[in-house]
């Protein structure tokens, strides 16, 4: 298990990571979600040891990663696919990370088996496509056959066999009892490969919960009705009954009307006292993508000028509760998402103190030396 406790970690007057408590169970696939710039790199690299916190600590199996017996065989992470010597063949760049990490060279080849790469086995990294170099990242990660598994986006330019491929093989890591922790970007992708969701945004814990308890807290769900498109009178007739029996209705661009408020059984009921027949009665539950997207709207940085998701993005139906703004870090959490507070940890580490003021200034603490199993990175202000 990865449990995080009030990490924190400041670059001079940047706050990248605040207060971020959490945990990272071992038997289902998790997934990192975050806005640019939210600090799941940050994270990630603090959880491996490469950023040392601020403040808080982070464990793995109750143990800060540089104090991890035989780290390298415990934890694999997939950091930065680009981080390898292109000059080596795939083999040699995984025997040289196996034999810093005493692991026998046969296990090289079964893991190039393991994510298709044993026909370019021989070829020079530096020709390989994005994809090869992702499979090539998650080849390092796998040879410890480590219990716990970070990837920080992982399907970063595969196509779509590749994509299924790495859904399929976190699902297998974490049915085997392992600890799989994976950034995306990709909502839907990750609606499809993790059980439960860690949000962050500006650094901040957003959400600890089921991907089926984050849609249902962030989305509201609303019943789509269809009536004859030959009869537009009965649409009116149906909106005005709908409203005035306390439902909310808004017209959808197909000629729908989307409807909230009002029970499925109900709205039939009113239908058919209205004598308007109905083309489609149907459920409907926002996806991960918008309920991801109504939760962090007040956390972006960066966004375009003409902003895209005005045209992508519904108006807040009638009855929602708009999200809240969201807080700076170190002006505190509103507490209607704030997860309960993690348990101690097995092994308490150090106590550091509390950071009072997050934009103050820190001194840089000499960073630990990379896991070997994982592709080494640098820090993203050099690359
Ligand atoms: N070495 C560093 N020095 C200074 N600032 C940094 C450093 N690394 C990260 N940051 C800043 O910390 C914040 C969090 O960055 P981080 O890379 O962790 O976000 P992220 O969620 O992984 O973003 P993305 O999804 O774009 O990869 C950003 O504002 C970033 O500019």
């Amino acid at each position: 298990m990865i449990e995080a406790v009030g990490l924190t970690k400041r670059y001079g007057a940047k706050t990248a990571v605040y207060n971020l408590s959490f945990q990272v169970r071992p038997g289902t696939v998790t997934g990192f979600l975050g806005p640019n710039g939210s600090g799941k790199s940050t994270t990630m690299r603090m959880i491996l040891g490469l950023d040392q916190p601020t403040a808080g600590q982070v464990t793995i199996g109750g143990y800060p990663y540089s104090k991890l017996p035989n780290a390298p065989r415990q934890v694999g992470a997939l950091l930065d696919a680009k981080a390898v010597h292109g000059g080596r063949t795939a083999r040699s760049h995984l025997l040289s990370l196996a034999q810093l990490s005493g692991i026998p060279a046969r296990r090289v080849d079964e893991v190039l088996g393991v994510v298709g790469l044993q026909e370019v086995a021989k070829r020079r990294s530096k020709g390989f496509s994005l994809g090869m170099g992702q499979r090539l990242g998650i080849a390092a990660a796998l040879l410890g056959d480590p219990q716990v598994l970070l990837f920080d986006e992982p399907v970063n330019g595969l196509d779509p066999e590749g994509i299924l491929w790495v859904r399929n093989l976190m699902k297998q890591l974490a049915s085997e009892g392992r600890t799989v922790f994976v950034s995306s970007h990709l909502m839907s992708e990750m609606a499809l490969t993790a059980e439960h969701l860690i949000v962050i945004g500006r650094g901040q814990l957003l959400a600890d919960m089921s991907v089926g308890d984050f849609i249902a807290h962030n989305s509201a769900g609303f019943a789509r009705v269809r009536t004859p498109d030959t009869e537009p009178q009965l649409r009116e007739k149906l909106g005005a009954a709908l409203t005035e029996a306390g439902g909310q209705v808004l017209p959808e661009q197909d000629g729908a009307l989307r409807v909230t408020g009002l029970p499925l059984p109900r709205i039939s009921d009113l239908a058919h006292e209205a004598d308007v027949r109905l083309w489609e009665l149907s459920p409907h539950q926002a996806s991960l993508e918008e309920a991801y997207m109504r939760m962090t709207q007040g956390a972006v940085d960066y966004r375009s000028t003409v902003d895209q998701r005005a045209g992508l993005h519904e108006p807040l139906a009638p009855g929602m509760v708009p999200q809240q703004q969201m807080p700076v870090a170190g002006q505190g959490q509103p507490g209607w998402y704030a997860p309960p507070p993690p348990q101690a940890p097995q092994q308490p580490q150090q106590p550091q103190a509390p950071v009072a003021n997050p934009y103050a200034t820190a001194p840089q603490q000499p960073p630990a030396a990379p896991p070997a199993a994982a592709a080494p990175t640098m820090d993203k202000d050099a690359r």
